[in-house]
């Protein structure tokens, strides 16, 4: 088939590419010239696994192709999938700004028949409002169909997840077009669920609010287990052993960030309340995971008293592994507590340093390498789970460091490995090895 994405940010890019390489057509479609000029000279604007390797094959085989002229790429699609960005506005509600342009640039250039497919995480109706708008602006009357088509991939391992995903699903206003976007994903062999349009976006929403909640939930049990004197990691691991309940989503940490899980709970909130319905269990998801963003700087403070001049080293700033994405990580709010508090902050991230730099706290020290990151710190905040973290040379590390103490926001050790390389190890939801001293 051919198909034109609109969009080449996380989803746009993936699913273009990844369909490609299942065998369609694909002409990617973006405003900013500096990303497509990018993605034409075979380059990725995102750090993502595998992505760039495919994108190359693709082009090579004449597959795929990107462009910013929008007559060019709707000219042959049977196809428009749109896949541009749904961000939160000040309210916490999804700014349908992008969506609605796209929809007057596909009435503005469609001259036959085609599938209308939207991937943006969108609120309950905008498909329909998507529909009347192509409706309402259409320079040549033809006939067209909606389908509501969400995107359930995760950065940093969205190759895999395209190819691997427990589901598809499809709400659609006709059940042709149902059958037509079903034989479009046919090559990937993942089960497809249909319904109707409504349904299909809710189920987006629900699913993210669903994960947000099992995080709140687990990261409020290891709060609990603090006091309790129990260990998260042997709760979590004891309640997923549950196959009702399921190991996933059960690690604490310092709450999620990300580009979905933050926007998409409080859009959903907005959703429920323009309906007059109180979601109070989200919202209380949302209070949650606030209060965790800042649990490893209030550790800090009990454990020292006060951070006034004291050099903190951050490890990872990335919202999670394997990706380069900031947005709304837990890094943000946790190097900006510390500054207001008077610290000296040194920050290293394997991929994210560039994309941090523009985003976080200007007083931020940007380190090379861990072990720079390190040298003469008063203690180390771990904030994201890099396997380069897990395997670094702990041996080595005390001795770089002024005091051997680590706050751990994603429990990368175990107690007795800290115990046993002589660190003052401060983790989430297990009790620490040595007794917390009070400050004066
Ligand atoms: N990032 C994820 O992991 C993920 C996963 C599932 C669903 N989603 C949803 O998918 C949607 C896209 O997310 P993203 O992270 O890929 O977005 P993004 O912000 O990374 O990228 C959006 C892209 O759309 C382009 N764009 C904006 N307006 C345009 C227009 N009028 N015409 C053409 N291009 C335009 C931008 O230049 C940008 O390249 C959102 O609704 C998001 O909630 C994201
Ligand atoms: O047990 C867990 C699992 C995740 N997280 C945190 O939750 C956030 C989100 O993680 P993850 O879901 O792996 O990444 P995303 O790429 O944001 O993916 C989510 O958001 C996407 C956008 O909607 C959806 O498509 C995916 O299905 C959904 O998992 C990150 O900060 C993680 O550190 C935890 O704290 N504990």
């Amino acid at each position: 088939m051919r198909i034109a994405v609109v969009g080449t940010g996380y989803v746009g890019l993936v699913t273009g590419v990844c369909l490609s390489e299942i065998g369609h057509e694909v002409i990617c479609i973006d405003i900013d010239e500096a990303k497509i000029e990018k993605l034409n000279n075979g380059f990725s604007p995102i750090y993502e696994p595998g992505l760039e390797q495919l994108l190359n094959d693709n082009i090579a085989e004449g597959r795929l192709s990107f462009t910013t002229d929008f007559e060019q790429g709707f000219q042959y699609a049977q196809a428009i999938y749109i896949a541009v960005g749904t961000p939160q506005r000040d309210d916490g509600s999804a700014n349908l700004d992008h969506v609605e342009t796209v929809a007057r640039s596909i009435a503005n250039h469609i001259r036959e028949y085609v599938v209308v497919v939207t991937k943006s995480t969108v609120p309950v109706g905008t498909n329909h409002r998507i529909k009347q708008i192509i409706e309402e602006n259409m320079v040549e009357k033809v006939p067209f169909n909606m389908v509501s088509n969400p995107e359930f991939l995760r950065e940093g391992t969205a190759v895999h997840d395209t190819f691997h995903g427990d589901r598809i699903v499809i709400g659609a206003d006709s059940d042709s077009a149902a059958e037509f976007v079903k034989e479009i994903n046919k090559p990937f062999g993942i089960a497809v669920f249909c319904t109707d349009i409504q349904s299909a976006e809710m189920i987006k929403y629900a699913s993210n609010a669903f994960l947000a909640t099992k995080i709140s939930f687990i990261n409020e049990i290891s709060n609990l287990c603090e006091k309790l004197d129990a260990n998260v990691e042997d709760v979590s691991h004891g309640m997923g052993m549950d196959q009702r309940i399921g190991r996933q989503f059960l690690q604490a940490g310092i709450g999620y960030g990300g580009s979905c899980f933050p926007k998409d709970t409080k859009a959903l909130i907005q959703i429920a309340g323009n309906v007059e319905h109180e979601f109070d269990l989200l919202k209380s998801v949302v209070r949650v995971n606030n209060k965790q963003q800042k649990l490893l700087v209030k550790k800090a403070k009990d454990r020292f008293g006060s951070l006034e001049g004291k050099t903190i080293t951050i490890l990872g700033l990335a919202f999670k592994p394997n990706t380069d994405d900031m947005r709304e990580s837990a890094s943000i709010v946790i190097c900006d507590q510390l500054i207001r508090s008077g610290a000296i902050v040194k920050a290293y991230d394997p991929i994210a340093i560039e994309k941090a730099r523009s985003i976080l706290n200007p007083e931020v020290v940007f380190a090379a390498s861990i072990e720079v990151a390190v040298t003469h710190a008063d203690c180390m905040f771990i904030l994201t789970e890099w396997s380069q973290f897990k395997q670094m040379d702990l041996t080595a590390i005390r001795t770089m460091m002024k005091e051997a103490i680590i706050f751990d926001g994603r429990n990368i050790f175990s107690l007795e490995l800290m115990k046993e390389k002589g660190f003052e190890y401060h983790s989430v939801g297990r009790a620490s090895l040595y007794p917390i001293p009070v400050a004066n």
